[in-house]
């Protein structure tokens, strides 16, 4: 069987590496170099790396030089969002030399513009399923965007090669994911899942690992990490089967 990835997260605001609650402006915890974070995370054994431009994602600016630069400097797969919306920024993104992107807002506002990049750009692209209940959210999390089943259906019809659903309830506060979402969307679709949200100890990502059968792929981890909950190594060693 599969074992479950783990995607540590940098999150940039404003050049720093942060952390927030619930994904609310303000709440940012900062962690300094997103460079630095970014390395930590590949040299304690990462293969893959979670990079979100919140400023991107708010609307507040952007971070594209420095997300450029942490993407170059990375030999590990990197997963890239925060305001990919249309043509300009996806290009922009892909050129970055990441693996794949996470299309959020754009997928609730612009659904015929996302129907087309699936199509030509395939499993480079994910959708990132932001939810309050089985509500998404778009715009930096401030939007409601439509229900979560239904838009999955559209997006399952157009090809989507992959979600990540995020639990905007647990995001940022180590409560442990919402496994009862996870397992719902899994019977939603046949497309892989990124669990994200509420990681705050390694029984919680055994928890996770346990539904790898049901098409829960991986998982990011931000908090814990930071908080020292639990070292990337531990985490690796946890889920490796
Ligand atoms: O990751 C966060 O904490 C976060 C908080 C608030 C908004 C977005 C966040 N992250 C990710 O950004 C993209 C959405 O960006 P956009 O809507 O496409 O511009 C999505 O992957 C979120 O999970």
């Amino acid at each position: 069987m599969a074992k479950l990835e783990l995607l540590p997260a940098v999150d940039v605001r404003d050049g720093q590496a942060v952390r927030l609650v619930h994904g609310e402006s303000g709440t940012e915890t900062s962690y300094g170099s997103p460079l630095e974070a970014a390395l930590a995370w590949q040299r304690s054994g990462a293969e893959w790396l979670h990079l979100v431009d919140l400023d991107a994602a708010f609307g507040t600016g952007d971070n594209r030089d420095l997300i450029s630069e942490v993407t170059g400097a990375m030999d590990i797969k990197v997963e890239l969002s925060g305001g990919i919306r249309d043509d300009d920024t996806l290009a922009a993104a892909l050129a970055t030399g990441c693996t794949r992107v996470n299309l959020g807002t754009a997928a609730l506002e612009t659904p015929e513009w996302v129907a087309k990049v699936i199509a030509e750009h395939g499993d480079r692209i994910a959708v990132g399923l932001d939810v309050r209940g089985t509500t998404l959210r778009g715009r930096g999390w401030t939007r409601d965007g439509g229900d979560l089943y239904e838009t999955l259906e559209r997006l399952n019809q157009e090809g989507c090669a992959r979600y990540v659903v995020t639990d905007i309830a647990k995001d940022g506060t180590l409560q442990g994911p919402n496994l009862e979402l996870l397992r719902t969307v899994c019977a939603a679709t046949d497309r892989p899942v990124v669990a994200s949200g509420g990681v705050s100890s390694l029984a919680d990502l055994r928890a996770l690992a346990d539904l790898v059968p049901l098409g829960v792929e991986g998982s990011i981890v931000g908090k814990a990490l930071y908080a020292k909950a639990f070292t990337l190594e531990e985490a690796l060693e946890a889920v490796a089967k």
